[in-house]
Order: C-alpha cells, then sequence, then structure tokens
C-alpha cells in the first residue's frame, strides 16, 4: 500500500516571548497558520523492518536527523510496530526558514503513518507524540489557525484569517533556531506584540486588522544579526505589502497583499535581489 500527505508551511502572524523557562525552553504566545506552499510525502510499507528516507534534494539529511525518521521511529517503539517503511520527501518549503518545513514533515509522517499501518490514534494522541520531536510538530499535525502557548505545543484552535495573497522571501542565510532564543533577553523587550488583538482581528475578519497586529519579538534578534533580512523588509514594504514581518526565528519574511494587481511587482522587484520568493495564498 502507498499513500500521501502533503505537509504544509506555517508562517507566525504574532510571536512573543514571555519568559525563559527553567528546562531552557521559552515560554512563548504565538498565532500560526498554514500557507499553500507545502511538501508532499510519499510512505509505502517495506518488507523488511527497517526506515528508509530518500528526497530529490541533496541538503537535508536522510537517516535518523531527519525528522520524518524520527518520527516514524517514535511510532514504531510507542506502538510496537515491527514493520518497515520507505518515506518520500518531495521538499518544497524552503530549509531552515522559520516556516517549520522539518515539523511538518514530522507531523505528516505521525498522520500518514497512523493511516498506513491502521493505528487509530486520534489526533489528541498524535499532538502528543509530535511534542517530543519538536515545540512546532503538535500544531503542524492539526494545522489551521491556532494561538500556541507554552514552548508551542499548547493549542488553541481560531478561525481562520481573512484569505489575502501571502509574498515568502527568503534569503541565503541560515539561522538557528536555538541560536535565536539563546539571544533573547525576555525582561529586555520594549515592545509585545498582542495575541489578543491580533485574535480580535482575525474574530472580526479584518484583514487591516491583522496586518496591523503582526509582531515577532525574535526580529529584533535576527536583524541584528542579520541586517539583510530588515533590507528585506523595507523592501516588500516599499513595494506596497500591506503588512510584513518575519516568520518564526527567520530568516524569511512574508509579506501579507490584498489585491492581486500588487502581486508582479512586489515578486518582481524582489527577486532582483532574492533568489527564493514565493506568490501563494494562506491555506484556508
Ligand atoms: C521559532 C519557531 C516559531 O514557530 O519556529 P521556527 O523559526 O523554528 O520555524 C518555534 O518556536 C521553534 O519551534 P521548533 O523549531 O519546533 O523548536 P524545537 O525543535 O522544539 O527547539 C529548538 C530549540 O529552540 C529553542 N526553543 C524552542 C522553542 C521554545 N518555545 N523555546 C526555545 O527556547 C530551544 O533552545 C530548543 O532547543
Ligand atoms: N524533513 C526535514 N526537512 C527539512 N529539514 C530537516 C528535516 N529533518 C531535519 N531537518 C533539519 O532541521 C533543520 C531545520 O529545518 P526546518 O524545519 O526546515 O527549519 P525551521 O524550523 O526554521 O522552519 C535543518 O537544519 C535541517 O537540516
Amino acid at each position: 500500500m502507498r499513500i500521501y500527505e502533503k505537509a504544509p508551511a506555517k508562517i507566525n502572524l504574532m510571536l512573543d516571548v514571555l519568559r525563559k523557562r527553567p528546562d531552557g525552553y521559552h515560554e512563548v504566545e504565538m498565532i500560526m497558520t498554514m500557507v499553500d506552499l507545502a511538501d508532499r510525502l510519499e510512505m509505502s510499507e517495506l518488507p523488511r523492518d527497517t526506515i528508509i528516507i530518500s528526497s530529490q534534494v541533496g541538503y537535508i539529511p536522510l537517516d535518523e536527523k531527519n525528522l520524518a525518521f524520527q518520527a516514524a521511529q517514535l511510532i514504531k517503539d510507542r506502538y510496537n510496530v515491527n514493520k518497515g517503511v520507505y518515506i518520500h520527501l518531495d521538499k518544497k518549503i524552503p530549509v531552515a526558514a522559520g516556516l517549520a518545513g522539518g515539523s511538518s514533515d514530522a507531523a505528516a509522517t505521525l498522520r500518514g503513518l497512523n493511516r498506513l499501518w491502521k493505528l487509530g490514534i486520534s489526533d489528541e494522541e498524535l499532538r502528543d507524540l509530535g511534542a517530543e520531536l519538536g515545540s512546532d510538530v503538535p500544531f503542524c499535525v492539526t494545522g489551521g489557525t491556532a494561538l500556541a502557548t507554552g514552548r508551542g505545543e499548547v493549542l488553541t484552535p481560531l478561525p481562520n484569517p481573512p484569505q489575502c495573497w501571502v509574498i515568502l522571501a527568503k534569503p541565503p542565510i541560515n539561522v538557528s533556531t536555538a541560536g535565536v532564543y539563546g539571544r533573547v533577553r525576555a525582561d529586555r523587550i520594549q515592545q509585545h506584540p498582542s495575541a489578543k488583538r491580533m485574535e480580535e482581528a482575525i474574530r472580526e475578519n479584518s484583514f487591516a486588522g491583522v496586518c496591523r497586529e503582526l509582531g515577532n519579538v525574535l526580529e529584533d534578534v535576527t536583524l541584528k544579526l542579520h541586517p539583510e533580512v530588515q533590507r528585506l523588509k523595507e523592501a516588500m514594504i516599499r513595494l506596497g505589502a500591506d503588512g510584513v514581518l518575519m516568520s518564526g526565528s527567520g530568516p524569511t519574511v512574508f509579506g501579507l497583499v490584498s489585491k492581486e494587481a500588487k502581486i508582479p511587482r512586489i515578486y518582481n522587484g524582489l527577486r532582483g535581489f532574492c533568489k527564493e520568493v514565493y506568490a501563494i495564498r494562506l491555506l484556508t
């Protein structure tokens, strides 16, 4: 049997860091939503009890460092599955970009293997398994739009934001999530974005409100380390995006745009100095 799963990318509409926890993680408040840019996973049974990962790209690990491998191993161990699986990752989401590509692959693997091996695991259990793999994995298990608290694994579903265009631009630099969190001084954050006001804007279906309430305290760290991310933000604003923010720990910058007619100018303008640019829709 062969099954397929889509693993979409996420963006953070707001991200606040409240404090550092004794376990080394940070207590956060984030509102996340999915965008229509996805990896595609193909999973099929193997005659031997082993996990094999392949991908069309050469720049991700294919061994036990791959989050899809870890997800398959976890589900096999926890549910005593003595079967093998071959997982092909058709990567479309830029890697180490702040778009949760690896987390979404892990979540898609959990969903897919639950189906392939007919394990009957509930969504809640899948999210709990996901939390063992990474803070963003539980959100990626169910997707949609959600308020994420705790270290990101405590989820409250929200309605989807008003539909719009999303321009993603990923500069060619590597940002480490742990490195960015490690530089945050929660007690020194000047301006905290408001989860409450972003939630209100979403519930009112107000595109202007969503753009107004965009905010990410991790920008302070990543923009200082990589001034080109700041320049990318400025270019996107200048080219006419309605709201602009860095996603997660970066370095991807996203722009929300309501009018389709604006897209070619923004897309072409950014392509002038950034190779990886995508014009997509929210996944609503
Ligand atoms: C910043 C965010 C925003 O959505 O996404 P990305 O930029 O990675 O996409 C997430 O909080 C990233 O989640 P994820 O990438 O799953 O992180 P994890 O693997 O759990 O943790 C990686 C490292 O980041 C730090 N970390 C992560 C989450 C958190 N709430 N506090 C932390 O301090 C820890 O140092 C941890 O060792
Ligand atoms: N399935 C996967 N897809 C992409 N990257 C992966 C995967 N599994 C492990 N990784 C590793 O995870 C790291 C973070 O990748 P990714 O999840 O794309 O970033 P982010 O958390 O910033 O969105 C990369 O350094 C990559 O080598």
